[in-house]
């Protein structure tokens, strides 16, 4: 599985925004936001481009376009909710698949409870979209449900990943691509990420911790 560690100086900065426990739910979706759009930059590096022919000012040139439309961004909720709109700032043209999925937090098991894909599953690429990537239950099912629906090439963005989660999603999905601002130490004994963000969906919608 191809991980990308993206390692910039303003990603680390706005992480550290996030992980400061006094940023209230205005700077944390700000932050989530700003980072969202540098890995959503990252991971869509090798997209295809088309050539199309234009008028300029000084004639008809030919010029790259990015059809949005051969993707699909899918966002997990809630939390994913909160990534949304930074990478459609980068992509949007790109329609929105919402997969609903919430962890029990005493089996740690995702629970399914709504979704909503795109038309032509199988000709697009679908960009997950969750800041939390933690026993990896939750990406696992939405990715399974994707390929359910024909979709066949998958990244993943995560603000941050926990290594049980990565060598869980490694051992289901291998052939996926996984972008992320960082790989934190460990999951503690609730399989919260170590130091991890807390909660990200309550960080995110101002709703209290869990
Ligand atoms: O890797 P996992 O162990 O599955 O945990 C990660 C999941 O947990 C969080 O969502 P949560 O279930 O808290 O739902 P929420 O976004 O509604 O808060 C997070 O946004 C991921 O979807
Ligand atoms: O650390 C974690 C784990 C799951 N969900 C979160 O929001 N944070
Ligand atoms: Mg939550």
């Amino acid at each position: 599985m191809k991980i990308v560690e993206v390692d910039h100086p303003l990603v680390r900065h706005k992480l550290g925004k996030l992980r400061d426990i006094s940023t209230d739910p205005v700077h944390f979706r700000q932050f989530a936001g700003e980072i969202a759009a540098l890995l959503a930059f990252e991971a869509t590096r090798d997209l295809p481009t088309q050539a199309i022919r234009v008028d300029t000012w000084a004639g008809p040139l030919q010029v790259d376009h990015v059809r949005g439309e051969d993707l699909t961004l899918v966002p997990i909720l809630r939390a994913g909710l909160g990534f949304l709109p930074g990478v459609q700032a980068l992509l949007p043209a790109a329609p929105v698949s919402v997969v609903g999925l919430r962890r029990n937090e005493a089996t740690h098991q995702p629970e399914g409870y709504y979704q909503r894909l795109a038309d032509r599953m199988e000709q697009r690429t679908a960009l997950l979209i969750d800041p939390m990537l933690a026993t990896g239950g939750s990406a696992i099912a939405a990715i399974q449900l994707l390929k359910n629906a024909g979709c066949r090439r998958i990244k993943c963005i995560f603000l941050v990943a926990a290594p049980e989660g990565l060598r869980a999603l490694e051992a289901a999905h291998p052939e996926i691509e996984v972008y992320v601002a960082a790989i934190d130490e460990r999951l503690d004994e609730n399989a919260y990420i170590h130091p991890g963000l807390g909660d990200a969906g309550d960080r995110l919608f101002g709703t209290p911790v869990d």
